[in-house]
This record gives C-alpha cells, structure tokens and sequence, in this order.
C-alpha cells in the first residue's frame, strides 16, 4: 500500500485471500486512503439514455439548465461539465468511435442490458492498453477468474469490440475475459445522489480502484467509503476510506460491500451472487440463528448497539455514520451526508 503505506499494511487472511491490517494503532475517523481509479466506465447500457445527463470524465450530474455543456470534438453526444474535464478526460477518440459503433450494433442490442455495460467496460479496458498499459497488469493482479458465462460474454464483445481498435490495443478474448472477471469481483458503483424522497440511489459509473480492492468485507466494517457528494470536478471520481471505529495494530480493516442494515438473508444472497463468498462474522453468525424480528429489537448485543449508532436513520438512506477526522463527536453518513452527535449511551 503504497500511499498508506505508514497506516496500512497487505497480509494474507485466512479463508479471504489478500486483506489490509493497521501497521499501527488507527484512531475513528482517521482517512485511510485517497485513490484515483484504474478505470471508470458509465453504467448506463448503450441502448438507454441515462436518467441524468452526466459529465464522462468526473461524472458529476450536469444541470438540466445548462447551455451548451463542453463536448467531445468527435461525437458531440459525450458531455463534459467544464473545459477542464474534457481537456483531462481519458475520453479518446479510439473509445467514441468504438461507442458509436457499437451503438448501431444489431447483436448488441439484442443483448440483455448487462451485456451492453459490459461492453462499455470492455471499450474502457482496450482504451487502457493504448493510453495507461501499466493500469491493465494492475488489474490483473486483483483477485476474479472467468467462469463461463464470464467466457461466453468476452468471446462475443471481443468479437464486437477488438477490431473497432488500432491492432497494437487489441486484448485477446482470453484477456477480455480475465479483465471482466476482475472488474466483477473489485468494482465500486459510483452512485446518483441521495434523496430522502426520491426513489433508491441509482449507479452512475462503475470503478476499479489498485488498493482499495484489497480491502475485504464485514458485516460489522470497521471502515466505510464515503460517496455521496459530486464535489471536486476532478477528484470526484476518487474513493475516500475512512474508519469507524478505532483499529489496533494488526487488526484487518474492513468495509461493507453492501449496506450495513439489511438483513441476515439480504446480505448472505447478496456476497454469494456477486461476491462468491459466506460472511462468517460475528454478526451472522449470531444472526443466522434468528427466526423473527423481535430478538433483533430486544436485545443488546455488541452488534446490535454498533447498528444502532452507525446505520443512518434518515428516510430511504440507510447508510453508515462515521465519525468525522478526529478529535470529533460528530458522525457523517457515508450515503447522505446527514451528521449526528455521537453520544455513547446505547
Ligand atoms: C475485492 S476482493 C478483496 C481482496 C481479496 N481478498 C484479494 O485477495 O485480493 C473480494 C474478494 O475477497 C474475498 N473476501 C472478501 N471478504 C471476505 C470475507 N469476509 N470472507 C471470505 N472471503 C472474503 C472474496 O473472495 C471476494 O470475492
């Protein structure tokens, strides 16, 4: 962990494969990590047009009243908030044209929707091999190994999507597939803002980060990514860790692949489907036992109060409270932004 390298340090975890533990005592609050990411692709399937129109290099919502947003010279539909943004946008000619074309493709469109955004991942990876090469082996390093839907998918976009590039940036369809199922296992969704009205946060863009895919789950995290602001142009596309609760040396640092509050089922399909794995925390292990309701509302266990402190109340939120840079008594939420004092009396 280069950049943390002080805080931070890699182990192997028994029965989790590679993880990240305190290389000293860390304090609540605490940033753990800043991080551009290896590669960020829109979630939006090439058929539909997104809900909100966004900006393709930092993502961040452009408002309906704006007058003629910045665009790339060669498609004018790909639009950027600011001059700034297109001019360091990874946004190359090779990729627009490759979007386009694909954009008339008959097979594609007959493809489910999570073909299509696979297929803007696999835009984003051949963009990659021309312009940040080094980003392509930092992705392989990340732990995913092709099953054979995973193959099936990358046989047919590769047949689609290679010759759409210059023939030094073609991945082999063997290397398509290792890169889908790397980004499988170590994506980020960068989410649409939260509004306690509005229907459930909606994903934006998805994003593979070097060092914070090493960090494994837990349903009780001990560290929480912060996402719920479009706030600097630039770095809006950065991931920002930081701890919840106070770490001792060589203890793991965990986040939450998923939201702290739902429930032991939720969260036990969830890691399986997308994840591949069992979760065998503390938490489900005690809430596997759990038959109804009521025992999770009458009883007072270490889990039960970390929930009560750290899940967000806020309607349709959800999210996880932690505290802000210390010293500070006040708590942040992760998803909406909303603060709360902490006060330690369950
Ligand atoms: C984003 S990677 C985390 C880093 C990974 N352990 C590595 O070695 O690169 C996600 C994968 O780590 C493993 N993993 C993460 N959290 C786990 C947990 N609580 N229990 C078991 N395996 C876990 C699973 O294989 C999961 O698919």
């Amino acid at each position: 962990m280069a950049a943390s390298s002080c805080l931070l340090r890699v182990e192997e975890i028994g029965g989790k494969g590679r993880g990240v533990v305190a290389a000293q005592p860390l304090k609540a609050g605490q940033t753990l990590l800043t991080e551009s990411p290896l590669i960020v692709y829109s979630a939006s399937p090439l058929f539909s047009s997104p809900p909100f129109k966004h900006c393709h290099h930092c993502f961040t919502i452009i408002p309906s009243h704006t007058i003629n947003p910045p665009s790339c010279p060669s498609c004018s539909h790909h639009l950027f908030c600011s001059q700034t943004c297109l001019n360091s946008s990874s946004h190359s000619p090779w990729a627009c044209k490759a979007l386009t074309s694909l954009t008339n493709s008959t097979p594609l469109q007959q493809q489910p929707q999570e073909r299509q955004v696979q297929a803007r991942f696999v835009v984003a990876a051949h963009d990659l091999l021309l312009h940040t090469p080094s980003h392509i082996n930092m992705l392989l390093s990340l732990q995913g190994t092709p099953d054979a839907a995973i193959i099936d998918a990358a046989n047919f976009l590769h047949s689609l999507i290679s010759p759409l590039f210059p023939p030094h940036s073609q991945l082999s369809a063997d290397l398509v597939a290792q890169l889908m199922a790397k980004d499988r296992l170590n994506s980020f969704c960068l989410m649409h803002p939260y509004s306690p009205h509005g229907p459930q946060r909606s994903i934006k863009a998805y994003t593979v980060y070097a060092k914070a895919s090493l960090f494994n789950h837990s349903c009780l995290p001990n560290a929480c990514r912060f996402d719920y602001v479009d706030t600097s142009e630039e770095h809006n596309t950065d991931i920002v860790v930081r701890l919840v609760e106070d770490v001792p040396e060589g203890k793991e640092v965990c986040i939450s692949y998923i939201r702290v509050g739902r429930d032991y089922c939720t969260r036990k399909r969830i890691l399986m489907e997308d994840y591949g794995f069992t979760c065998e925390c503390d938490r489900c292990k005690i809430e596997a036992s759990w038959g109804s309701q009521g025992e999770k509302e009458n009883n007072d266990l270490p889990h039960v109060r970390f929930l009560r402190k750290h899940v967000c109340e806020k309607e349709n939120c959800a999210g996880t409270m932690a505290p802000l840079p210390p010293p500070s008594h006040v708590l942040e939420c992760n998803f909406c932004g909303n603060f709360k004092t902490h006060c330690d009396t369950p």
